[in-house]
């Protein structure tokens, strides 16, 4: 098998764990000696062994003069776990091929310096741009200290999230609601404004069959108007946190505080994007699925604090000139101002198509 063949397997390996490892990356590795593969292992907790430790271990005494291929290179300070450039150098591999170097500045460079040091042959970026594409929320959240942000809409095919009359269960077929739900399993926390609350009362909860992760659930509430017999208050399927204004009512904070509602009282009167993306960053939060509706959305296009939209976009017309579409506020004036994005996938969901596109690297 060639080093490529190898490589795919631990990128294969850490996709695989996708929504398991957070805050932490993504990471696959494999070992092989003489052609054989003698250990494989991903991460798969954070705060549980590295993928390396996993593959290691498994390879025992065959690791001794092995190749390891890893999608991320080895940490060489002492987290939760110790360094696994230790553990490689102690093990007597040969050689290690690493797909992506590490974003964080405190590491960066440093566990390649050290194998390179004990007279191992490293090599770095075999298929980088795939390995890389794995961690984009990590290497997002670890270089601007903030959540990597997916903005999810459902519209008919003229653009529409709801009749003139709001009506809007059901606009895209059960299958496009179902792959939707991948993503919350993704993602650590999923946001919607009050009035998606006050419509549909939504549980917001991984509802995959295979089972998944429910996200924590954040709604953007200015004053406070969640009622208090609302699913996501009650049904205790995961955390809940309200963001409301400086001038939320006391007492509702404190009726809600009792439900074990956490509330995020923000210093402004309105709710400030930015300032709520650090405060959710700070709280552990490295991925937030945003989930609308039009006013919500419109408020994180405007911060253009998105790094992917989902659309789903049903084959009906529903029409009406007020009838309400993606993204709400006062939007843009000029074209050069619209968000830029790059189109990563198109496909059919049952009845429906699905695009990801994704903001330009910057
Ligand atoms: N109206 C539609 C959606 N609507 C999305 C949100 O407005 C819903 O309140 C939310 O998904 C409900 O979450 P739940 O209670 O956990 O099922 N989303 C979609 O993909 N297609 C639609 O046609
Ligand atoms: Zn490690």
């Amino acid at each position: 098998m060639t080093d490529e063949k190898y490589m795919k397997l631990a990128i294969e390996l850490a996709a695989n764990t996708k929504g398991q490892t957070s805050p932490n990356p993504l990471v696959g590795a494999v070992v092989v000696k003489d052609n054989q593969i003698v250990g494989i292992g991903a991460h798969l907790k954070a705060g549980q062994a590295h993928a390396e430790v996993h593959a290691i271990n498994m390879a025992g005494e065959k690791a001794k003069g092995a190749t390891v291929y890893v999608t991320l290179e080895p940490c060489s300070h002492f987290g939760k776990t110790p360094p696994c450039a230790d553990l490689l150098i102690k093990s007597g591999v040969k050689r290690v091929v690493i797909a992506s170097t590490d974003p964080n500045p405190l590491v960066a460079g440093k566990g390649i310096a050290k194998l390179k040091e004990a007279g191992i042959d490293v090599e770095v970026g075999l298929l980088q741009k795939e390995a890389d594409e794995l961690n984009e929320v990590f290497f997002h959240y670890m270089s601007t200290g903030l959540p990597y942000v997916t903005i999810k809409t459902a519209t008919s095919l003229d653009g529409k999230i709801a009749t003139a009359t709001l009506e809007s269960k059901w606009i895209t077929s059960q299958e496009a609601r179902l792959d939707a739900h991948t993503y919350r399993h993704q993602h650590d926390a999923i946001l919607v404004g009050v009035n998606t609350i006050l419509k549909d009362d939504p549980e917001l909860t991984t509802r995959l069959p295979q089972g998944g992760k429910n996200p924590i659930r954040i709604i953007l509430d200015t004053s406070l108007r969640t009622p208090l017999s609302a699913n996501v208050v009650n049904d205790k399927a995961a955390p809940t946190w309200i963001v409301v204004g400086c001038n939320a009512e006391r007492e509702k904070v404190a009726a809600m505080e009792e439900k074990q509602v956490e509330i995020i009282q923000m210093p402004t009167e309105k709710i400030d994007i930015p300032t709520l993306l650090k405060i959710l960053a700070e709280k552990g939060i490295t991925s937030l699925f945003v989930e609308g509706g039009a006013q919500v959305n419109g408020s994180f296009i405007k911060a253009k604090a998105v790094q992917q939209v989902i659309t789903y976009i049903a084959p009906k017309i529903i029409g009406g000139e007020s009838a309400p579409t993606s993204f709400g506020g006062e939007g843009i004036e000029k074209l050069s101002e619209a968000l830029e994005l790059e189109i990563k996938s198109v496909e059919k969901i049952g009845p429906d198509l699905k695009i990801v596109a994704k903001r330009k690297s910057t």
